[in-house]
């Protein structure tokens, strides 16, 4: 086992606690364990952060041991209350059956279900706790929890001292089932290790302390930081602005474009995170803090996670859109091409007739009134299948439509919307 396992996760940024490093490092130095981590079904895809807990999963499995999948058939009826401002709406049972059917499929493709003894799993928590008797629950395990310490966690302190937004005992009770899964696939699936994001240490160490009371052995617990959005926020099922999985809900084009898109300071930090790349290559690039290295590194993110999530043939479209969009090279595009643009791509508008440019320049969201359309226009940021166009009053008219049905309409460098005419 791999001496250097727990380091090399630190310098790639991957560890924000351990519940007892010496533990865990000499566990690794024994033998090939069992880890799970959790997923509640509370959304029809996985997003870019879920890939965090997935990949660093797939790291543990590189290594040898065996990962875990738990989905939360049962605790997303209930909904994990932890870092959040609200009580949630409670989901339908049907929804979570059908999301919980998605997610399992999206998980299929980051980890090796078939590689003999170290073969990841998934399980559903919902087998044992759909017929699991409430006296037998408050009796054998409710008895184990002291509400005065379970008010003072971090995850949900918050909602006791607010008025407006209190806590439901449905919301509150969610730790313990959480906690129970642990202990429940400690017994039956031999697992010493629970992985999450950072905001799951509460409910991680719930499960650790239930545990050692229930058979005396001890677990461990190993978070992850919380990837965050431009606004601060955590991207999570059920906040706004997220980059999803599902090429239906994030176009593999606006996947790539996100990782293009990365910020210089975020660029090297997300290579760490998320890819495979060796950390020393990293470290050299990040050495350079060139602006052409900067460049080729985002390239280089944009590629891997494109190929990771979508896989290689929806790659080499999205970087032959990339390129033929940014290269100004339109005419080279296929009728075909535009009809994949559509559907892996770049936000598009139908339109009927032939509108002038401020009204369209409006429709398809690039501003929100003729006068800053106007400004917009005669600042030269507007193009028309890559011309520059600084007429205020232009219409389209047919000759804008490649085969007779696309326009690409350009702000500035980065901002495209297709219009299809139909
Ligand atoms: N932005 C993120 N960064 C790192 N880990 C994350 C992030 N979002 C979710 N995770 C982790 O992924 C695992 C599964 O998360 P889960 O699907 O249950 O909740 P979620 O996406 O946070 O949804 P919700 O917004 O409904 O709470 C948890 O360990 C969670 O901490
Ligand atoms: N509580 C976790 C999901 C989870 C559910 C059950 C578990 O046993 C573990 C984790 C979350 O919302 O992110």
């Amino acid at each position: 086992m791999n001496i250097q396992f727990i380091d090399n996760l630190k310098n790639r940024g991957i560890i924000s606690q351990i519940t007892d490093e010496k533990f865990l490092q000499n566990l690794l130095l024994k033998k090939n364990f069992s880890l799970y981590c959790g997923f509640d079904p509370t959304a029809d895809s996985l997003h870019l952060g879920h890939l965090l807990p997935l990949m660093c999963l797939k790291r543990f499995q590189n290594i040898g041991c065996k990962p875990i999948i738990l989905l939360g058939g049962a605790t997303s009826l209930i909904g994990d209350p932890s870092f959040k401002e609200g009580e949630r709406i409670l989901n339908l049972h049907k929804d979570i059956e059908q999301w919980t059917e998605k997610i399992c499929s999206q998980i299929k493709k980051f980890l090796n279900f078939n590689c003999g003894e170290n073969s990841a799993i998934i399980i559903n928590n919902y087998h044992w706790f759909k017929n699991i008797n409430i006296l037998k629950f408050l009796r054998d395990i409710g008895k184990y929890f002291s509400v005065n310490q379970m008010i003072n966690k971090e995850s949900v302190k918050k909602r006791f001292f607010r008025k407006d937004k209190g806590i439901s005992f449905t919301e509150f009770s969610y730790s313990l089932l959480q906690a129970y899964d642990f202990t429940y696939v400690y017994k039956n699936y031999n697992v010493m290790l629970q992985i999450g994001g950072s905001d799951q240490w509460g409910n991680i160490t719930a499960g650790i302390d239930l545990t050692y009371r229930f058979y005396k052995k001890k677990v461990l617990g190993l978070t992850i930081p919380l990837l965050t959005k431009s606004d601060g926020k955590k991207f999570g099922k059920t906040e706004e602005g997220n980059i999803w999985i599902d090429k239906e809900k994030t176009t593999p084009y606006s996947f790539y474009q996100f990782w293009i898109n990365t910020s210089d300071t975020d660029v090297y930090k997300f290579m760490k995170l998320f890819t495979f790349i060796d950390i020393h290559k990293i470290q050299e690039m990040e050495k350079k803090n060139d602006v052409y290295t900067l460049k080729k590194a985002k390239e280089k993110l944009a590629n891997e996670m494109t190929r990771i999530v979508h896989g290689e043939k929806i790659l080499s479209f999205v970087r032959k859109i990339s390129k033929i969009l940014f290269t100004d090279s339109l005419y080279q595009l296929k009728e075909k091409d535009f009809e994949n643009l559509i559907k892996n791509g770049i936000p598009t508008i139908n339109l009927f007739n032939n509108l002038d440019l401020q009204q369209t320049l409006i429709h398809c969201q690039f501003i929100s009134s003729r006068t800053q359309a106007k400004n917009l226009i005669k600042s030269n940021a507007i193009s028309i299948n890559s011309k520059k166009i600084n007429n205020i009053n232009y219409i389209f008219n047919n000759h804008d439509k490649i085969f007779n049905r696309f326009t690409l309409l350009c702000r500035g460098k980065k901002k495209y919307c297709l219009i299809q005419w139909i």
